[in-house]
């Protein structure tokens, strides 16, 4: 049986999952040849988790790159995602990625379609800690169409960012409104989803998004809302940590190689 291979950029909390995974018998159809992390002890713990023998920790992303390898997992960062991709398809390789907000850069969103069909090659958007691609895509190509994004999360999770504030910890408030471009800008790492959501349905501009801290709240719950003439559908989904992204991630890789195509 052919095997794919398989690369991981960004090597956290969320590869470790992936690579679970492939020890746990869910990805046959793939083999790990590579694993990347800015800090080199996070991709040998990859690697020596699935096999050191055969999978390469790599010392910079264009190592990793050089590899060629049938499907990059990128669990990093969207400016990461930013840095590989042009490189990673124009040398055939397709991209299952996390790191949805690097596509609020109209730009790049652009280019990256452009390389990708000139190369043959693509790039994967996992449903990460969201879900319902499917119903977003569809109601918004029936048109006239709106979507918002409700996200709730606990105050602990804002620390560090601009939003942050000691009174959350006993007060309920909304710590933002605005699209999807300025959601991403704001948390660079937290509301990919949003984006994802609006890439599948209204565009990044169009997407009404708003985040609310509630003290003790864990974990995060996202409601997203689309309506057009004839459909309204709420996808809401809460969950305790953010491991459903990397579970997601396995998801795709499954479904790529998967006689049955969801
Ligand atoms: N779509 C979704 O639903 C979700 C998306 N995400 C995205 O997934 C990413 C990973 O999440 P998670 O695993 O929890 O985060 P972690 O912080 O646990 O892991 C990310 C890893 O990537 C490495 N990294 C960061 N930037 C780079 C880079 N430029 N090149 C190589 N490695 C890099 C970091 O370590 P080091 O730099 O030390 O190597 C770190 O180990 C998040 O940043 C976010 O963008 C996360 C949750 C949900
Ligand atoms: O884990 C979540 O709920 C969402 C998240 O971090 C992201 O979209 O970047």
């Amino acid at each position: 049986m052919k095997k794919y291979s398989l690369a991981i950029v960004g090597c956290g909390k969320l590869a470790h999952i992936v690579a679970d995974a492939i020890n746990n018998g869910l990805l046959e159809d793939y083999k790990l040849i590579g694993a990347y992390s800015r800090t080199r002890e996070k991709a040998i713990a990859i690697a020596e988790k699935v096999n050191p023998e055969t999978c390469a920790v790599c010392g910079s992303m264009d190592e990793l790159l050089a590899l060629k390898a049938d499907y990059i997992v990128e669990t990093a960062s969207p400016a990461s995602l930013k840095e590989f991709a042009f490189d990673a398809l124009k040398r055939g390789s397709n991209i299952v990625t996390l790191s949805i907000g690097a596509f609020t850069d109209k730009d790049f969103y652009e280019k990256v379609q452009v390389v990708a069909r000139e190369h043959n090659s693509k790039i994967y958007l996992a449903s990460g800690a969201i879900g319902g691609f499917d119903v977003l895509r569809t109601a918004a190509l029936m048109g006239n169409c709106t979507a918002t994004f409700d996200t709730e999360k606990g105050p602990n999770s804002l620390k560090g960012t601009s939003v942050y504030e000691d009174t959350l910890q006993t007060e309920k408030k909304q710590v933002f409104k605005g699209d999807a471009i300025e959601a991403i800008n704001l948390f660079p790492t937290r509301v990919n989803v949003a984006v994802a959501a609006s890439l599948a349905s209204v565009g990044p501009e169009k997407m009404k998004v708003s985040m609310t801290s509630t003290p003790g709240f864990v974990g995060d719950d996202h409601r997203i809302e689309i309506k057009n003439d004839q459909v309204h559908a709420v996808i809401d989904v809460y969950s305790s940590t953010a491991q459903i992204a990397g579970w997601s991630v396995v998801n795709v890789l499954r479904n790529i190689t998967s006689p049955i195509v969801f």
